[in-house]
């Protein structure tokens, strides 16, 4: 018997619990029946910060194509696991792999080749043009004296067109809305063609035609994709597998029908849930809220 009062949970290691824990064993098998590689994995993997602990034994690996949605409250750790991920923080104790070489090997412009990341707040990007700021995408892959070809060009319009942007191509990125700038931030990770795709709360600012847009968009790519997302609904619908943290622990790890449980997101979320099925999709449907106040 496993007992994790820390986190608020008592999980005991029966077979409920153990179906939360579904993929990573899958995956690993999977890889060395078919000889793949997992393209993330995580072993024990920790994150202390001034005496603080972050990230507590994580442990998991994530097949190629697979999009991978990270979940949990505010504080779970999602941002720290992805600036993990990117090397902007180290494990304190573990290792983390990327294509099976330790993530700690790779140089920060090899890294920039492989990873992409769409995150909530750009940093600042003066008065360049949506043109401009997707064609950063290609900044991992070129020398500096190499200029754009053809073929560069018409990837940038490919691009644009996937996130319904191709008209605003010359427009000033600063002057665009929230939301444009998170898509115009899209195309330019699509540009990247990354191994890694890492998302962090895209659907933010989105309003509700982008936040399926983009998620369909990620998923159409057929590359690896972790994405953390708050409204589990978006992940149930679009994501493979669904990590759920709680308090810097995976709390469960599987499909949306193993992870979005009643009982477990009651007491993660710490607000009564229903579950039932998704009208639009073949997948759980999650809805939160008192019964008395309307
Ligand atoms: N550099 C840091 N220094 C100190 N504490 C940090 C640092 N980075 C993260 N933390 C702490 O780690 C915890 C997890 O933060 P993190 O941003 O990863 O959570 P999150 O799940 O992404 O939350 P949210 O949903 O609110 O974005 C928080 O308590 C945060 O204050």
């Amino acid at each position: 018997m496993f007992c994790d009062t820390q986190c608020g949970l008592t999980l005991c290691r029966n077979s409920a619990v153990l179906n939360r824990f579904s993929w990573s064993l899958p995956v690993i098998l999977w890889s060395f029946v078919v000889g793949q590689t997992p393209v993330v994995e995580f072993s024990q993997v920790q994150l202390c910060i001034h005496q603080q602990q972050i990230l507590t034994e994580l442990s998991f690996a994530i097949a190629q194509g697979q999009f991978v949605a990270l979940l949990g409250p505010n504080g779970a750790g999602k941002t720290s696991l992805l600036r993990l991920l990117q090397k902007e923080y180290q494990p304190s104790s573990g290792l983390i792999k990327l294509q099976g070489q330790p993530l700690s090997s790779f140089s920060q412009s090899e890294l920039a080749a492989k990873v992409a990341l769409v995150s909530q707040l750009p940093g600042p990007l003066f008065d360049l043009t949506v043109a401009d700021v997707v064609l950063m995408g290609l900044i991992p892959h070129k020398a500096l004296w190499q200029t754009n070809t053809e073929q560069d060009l018409q990837q940038l319009r490919h691009s644009l067109e996937l996130v319904g942007l191709a008209a605003k191509q010359h427009h000033s990125f600063a002057h665009l809305s929230g939301g444009e700038q998170q898509r115009v931030l899209l195309a330019r990770a699509v540009m990247q063609k990354p191994l890694l795709l890492l998302l962090d709360e895209p659907t933010n600012h989105l309003d509700l035609y982008y936040q399926h847009q983009v998620l369909r968009i990620a998923k159409a790519l057929n590359i690896t994709v972790i994405a953390s997302i708050h409204d589990l609904n978006l992940a149930s619908r679009y994501c493979d597998r669904l990590l759920l943290l709680n308090r810097g622990r995976l709390v469960a790890d599987g499909t949306a029908e193993h992870v979005l449980q009643q009982e477990l997101l009651t007491e993660v979320f710490r607000i009564p849930c229903l579950i039932d099925q998704n009208p639009f999709g073949d997948c759980p449907r999650v809805s939160f809220g008192y019964k008395d106040i309307r």
